[in-house]
């Protein structure tokens, strides 16, 4: 039966170790290929992205280039930018694949705004990583550049700058979403978690922020009425005791399960946890099933249900 279903795409469906637009592109070709499965299975799909490691080289860029009369852009427009590029190379990428196996789709971008709270205290306490990862040299080195930039250990991984990320409390284009989908179009939407604004009187204003794109992704599902959110990140599954000797699968899980989970701290922050969260919050409220699982194993997936599916 076919299914609505809002797709957000992890890191290493866009870029792995080599930042070149050509990397990258070459990456969301491959990307593509399993996307396509869930069209030719008759699904209605919405794709979704982030662009964390993006977005900080944009602002490193930025940063490197600018003068007076060249000046670097704020954050919300560098977040509008990224969606653009990672969503020229995502359409381009998905409709050629399409178009390989017959399939006669548009796939189209739509720069989306999200809404935030102005008073989210996430704007006083920056916590999304964004850009290259750092060891504790480079971090410094960083640091003494731009004295304005926040810094944290990300996951075991390294130094990441953090960022400011309020939780998304709408999504101005879900209606065209929805147009799109009932006319047969692939839409890309929410991409990098969407463009941070808040409503003044008739205005949409941007503010300096990286919403997470698991969170954006949730709302944008609950607001299209998706029947699925499914989240594609590195792991086929998310396991409790994750890395331990005695790690778990988690197949079928419930809301209630995965919640005394959470609570154990099972899950990293900034990198599983938001994942569990936007999981839980779209089961919640939509009564559909959250998915998490990864790129490689979507046809299985799709086959047999292999993955990490929430229930209510
Ligand atoms: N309990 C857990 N179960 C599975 N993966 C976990 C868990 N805790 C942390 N992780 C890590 O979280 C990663 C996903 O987060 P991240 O890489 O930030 O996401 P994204 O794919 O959106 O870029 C997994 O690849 C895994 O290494
Ligand atoms: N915006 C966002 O959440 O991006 P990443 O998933 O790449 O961190």
């Amino acid at each position: 039966m076919s299914k609505k279903i809002v797709v957000a795409l992890g890191g290493n469906a866009i870029l792995t170790d080599d930042a070149s637009a050509t990397a990258q592109q070459k990456a969301l070709l491959e990307t593509a290929q399993y996307l396509a499965e869930f069209i030719i299975q008759g699904n209605q799909l919405i794709v979704s992205h982030g662009n964390g490691p993006q977005v900080g080289n944009l602002l490193l860029q930025m940063a490197g280039g600018s003068t007076d009369k060249n000046p670097a852009m704020p954050l919300d427009t560098d977040v509008a930018m990224t969606q653009g590029s990672i969503g020229y190379w995502l359409q381009n990428a998905l409709g050629r694949v399409l178009r390989e196996k017959g399939i006669d789709r548009d796939v189209a971008t739509v720069v989306t705004q999200v809404l935030v709270d102005a008073n989210d205290q996430a704007f006083i306490n920056p916590s999304k990583p964004v850009g290259p990862f750092y060891d504790e040299a480079g971090m410094k080195k960083a640091k003494a550049a731009n004295s304005d930039f926040t810094f944290v250990e990300d996951a075991g991984r390294g130094y990441r700058r953090v960022v400011p990320s309020p939780r998304p409390v709408g999504v101005q284009e879900y209606r065209t979403i929805n147009t799109m989908v009932a006319n047969d179009i692939v839409p890309i939407s929410v991409g990098g978690g969407g463009v941070p604004v808040v409503k003044e009187g008739n205005q949409l204003v941007g503010r300096e922020a990286v919403i997470d794109k698991d969170f954006a992704s949730e709302k944008l599902a609950e607001l299209v009425h998706a029947d699925q959110l499914i989240i594609l990140t590195a792991v086929d599954n998310i396991y409790v005791n994750f890395n331990k000797p005695d790690q778990k699968k988690l197949e079928h899980v419930t809301v209630a399960e995965l919640k005394r989970y959470m609570d154990e701290n099972q899950f990293a922050k900034g990198s599983m946890l938001p994942k569990v969260q936007a999981a839980i919050e779209f089961v919640e409220k939509s009564g559909g099933t959250a998915v998490v699982t990864s790129l490689q194993n979507v046809a299985n997936y799709l086959n047999d249900g292999s993955g990490t599916m929430i229930t209510k």
